[in-house]
């Protein structure tokens, strides 16, 4: 495999023209930190209102936040980080019993290319969690013995996560907290752990290319502390710097429109480090409303995007005709 052996050659086929993790990123001085949102503070009548309206703002201007004193077992997220890691360490045969079989997409593997048939800098396993009835248990590796578990507990938690944050969301938008919570409960769960190695020539690659979430909410939490995400705003991207023990949050497309274009979607990327691997475990909760993509009624009186059905947005979401810079929800605006 290409990021075994760090003397050779990189191939080819992982090699940016342009749009390598070269391109212009803002200066330390000048960047923009992403908002960071306390658990705690929602949590506490005292300081609830203030902090609603910051993530709400959060939510509007960026579409990302880091969250903090989240209240997730510390235990479930240290086994969940230390069995994706035993899991990458594997030898490939290993981890190809639970290998993605073409035009698939749970196992491992690679997912994600780019529109001129690039490959990422980066290994993945994808994992459908959730409903329960859905899950495909010959994707979920049985190496190391306590992952399959693992994945179960943080999988519960993530849920639980989702909905705590989902209330405070709906208080922000002035919805009822059941209307936005129904459009996300019983919906899909997917778990995607991504390794990226480090590469000797980073800006000749890329971890995941510019794109922006398909689904609802995601959850994203950093297993070492390498940088490499890096969010876009105002045209330029911003190194995200992950505070020890937060989860990086973000709106995805879905949420866009259920919130009528109040919440941003917004175009993200990882830049792969010379030197440093890096390794990230990120929970997509899916969301719609009586199989529609479509805003919720209560914010909704001017709809923004034509409802489409589920099915339809994702070939939508998934097919490689959009260019740069387009996100399949543009094609829905009114
Ligand atoms: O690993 C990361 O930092 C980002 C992953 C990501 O953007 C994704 O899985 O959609
Ligand atoms: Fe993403």
């Amino acid at each position: 495999m290409a990021f075994a052996d760090p003397h050779l050659q990189i191939p080819d086929r992982y090699i940016r023209a342009v749009g390598g993790s070269g391109v212009v990123v803002v200066g330390d001085g000048e960047s923009l930190e992403l908002p960071v949102v306390d658990m705690a503070r929602l949590l506490d009548p005292e300081h609830r209102e203030a902090e609603v309206a910051l993530l709400g703002s959060a939510c509007r201007s960026w579409g990302f936040f880091q969250l903090i004193n989240h209240g997730v077992d510390e235990a479930v997220i240290q086994k969940m980080k230390d069995n994706t890691v035993q899991f990458f360490e594997l030898p490939l045969e290993d981890k190809n019993t639970v290998a993605v079989r073409p035009g698939g997409i749970e196992g491992f593997g690679h997912h994600f290319r780019s529109s001129a048939g690039k490959l990422d800098w980066a290994e993945n396993l994808m994992v459908e969690t959730q409903p329960f009835q859905q899950r495909n248990l010959e994707f979920w590796p049985s190496k190391p013995p306590t992952f399959r578990d693992s994945i179960d507990k943080y999988a519960m938690e993530m849920w639980n996560l989702t909905t705590r944050l989902l209330r405070f969301m709906a208080s922000d938008l002035g919805v009822e907290q059941e209307t936005l919570l129904a459009a996300f409960r019983g919906k899909r769960q997917t778990f995607g752990l991504h390794r990226y190695p480090p590469c000797r020539h980073p800006e000749k690659v890329i971890g995941i290319s510019p794109h922006s979430d398909g689904f609802g909410l995601t959850l994203l939490l950093q297993v070492n502390d390498t940088l490499g995400l890096q969010v876009s705003k105002d045209g330029r991207w911003h190194p995200v710097r992950p505070l020890p023990g937060a989860f990086i949050v973000n709106v995805g497309e879905i949420l866009e429109v259920l919130t009528n274009g109040r919440y941003k979607s917004v175009f993200h990327r990882v830049a792969v480090d010379a030197e440093r691997g890096r390794v990230t475990v990120v929970v997509f909760q899916d969301a719609c409303i009586n199989g529609l993509v479509k805003p919720l009624p209560e914010l909704g009186e001017t709809p923004q995007y034509r409802a489409i059905g589920k099915s339809e947005y994702f070939k939508g979401h998934t097919a490689e005709v959009l260019g740069q810079g387009e996100r399949f929800i543009d094609t829905l605006k009114k």
